[in-house]
């Protein structure tokens, strides 16, 4: 019997999660979700997960309303997160600023939640999420440092107002986890969740 394909979506308009996903060797397209996010829950692992969730529903039901095709729907989340408190992006060159500032000489957390959607018929069969956490140590920073790192511009589209895939990397002292969860996607995990649905991966 032939096996069924499925068409794997990535709900995501960040460059780097298409960068990495691309590492699994896989054909997939990109569909930007324009949900409203919204966040009830307090622990940033279950906020990640409520996000990443909110991002792959609204991009399935869009598409299964327009394929007859069975699909999955890739979204997810990153928060740094410093002693319990959430960073998002930083919006602007101030906020990026106080985000360094707060990171210098520490350790904090960086959490990604992945949901895995799957959808045909015109409705969503199967949603499945998990988060991942990555410890980041930063080592002391100058105030010049910081600011000519903000200057770059770099900080404004990435949680905690850095990018250890960037300029930022000769600052970090140290991590430990999964690197590619802190650039935006938990590649093992994801790997392995994928793993668990047929019709994706090939080997
Ligand atoms: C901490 C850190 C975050 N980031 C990025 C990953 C995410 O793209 C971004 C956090 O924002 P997100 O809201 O998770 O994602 P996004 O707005 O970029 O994309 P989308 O919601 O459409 O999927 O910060 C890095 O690239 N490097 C880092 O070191």
């Amino acid at each position: 019997m032939e096996k069924k394909k499925m068409k794997l979506v990535l709900a995501s308009a960040s460059p780097r999660r298409k960068e990495l996903l691309e590492r699994l060797g896989l054909d997939f397209s990109v569909q930007v979700s324009k949900v409203d996010e919204k966040i009830t829950c307090s622990s940033p692992a279950e906020a990640v997960k409520e996000l990443a969730v909110q991002k792959a529903e609204a991009v399935a039901e869009e598409l299964c309303r327009r394929t007859e095709e069975e699909v999955l729907v890739i979204g997810a989340d990153t928060v740094v997160v410093l002693e319990e408190k959430i960073l998002g992006k930083p919006g602007g060159f101030e906020g990026a600023c106080r985000m360094l500032r707060e990171l210098s000489g520490r350790a904090h957390q960086v959490c990604t939640g992945v949901a895995l959607v799957r959808a045909n018929e015109g409705k969503i069969q199967e949603t499945r999420c998990f988060s991942e956490t990555t410890e980041v140590h930063v080592a002391m920073l100058s105030e010049k440092e910081i600011q000519s790192y903000a200057a770059t511009g770099e900080p404004l589209d990435k949680a905690g107002a850095y990018g250890i895939q960037g300029r930022f990397a000769p600052y970090i002292s140290g991590i430990s986890g999964d690197y590619y969860n802190v650039v935006g996607l938990p590649l093992h995990a994801l790997y392995q969740e994928l793993k668990k649905t047929g019709g994706i991966l090939e080997w």
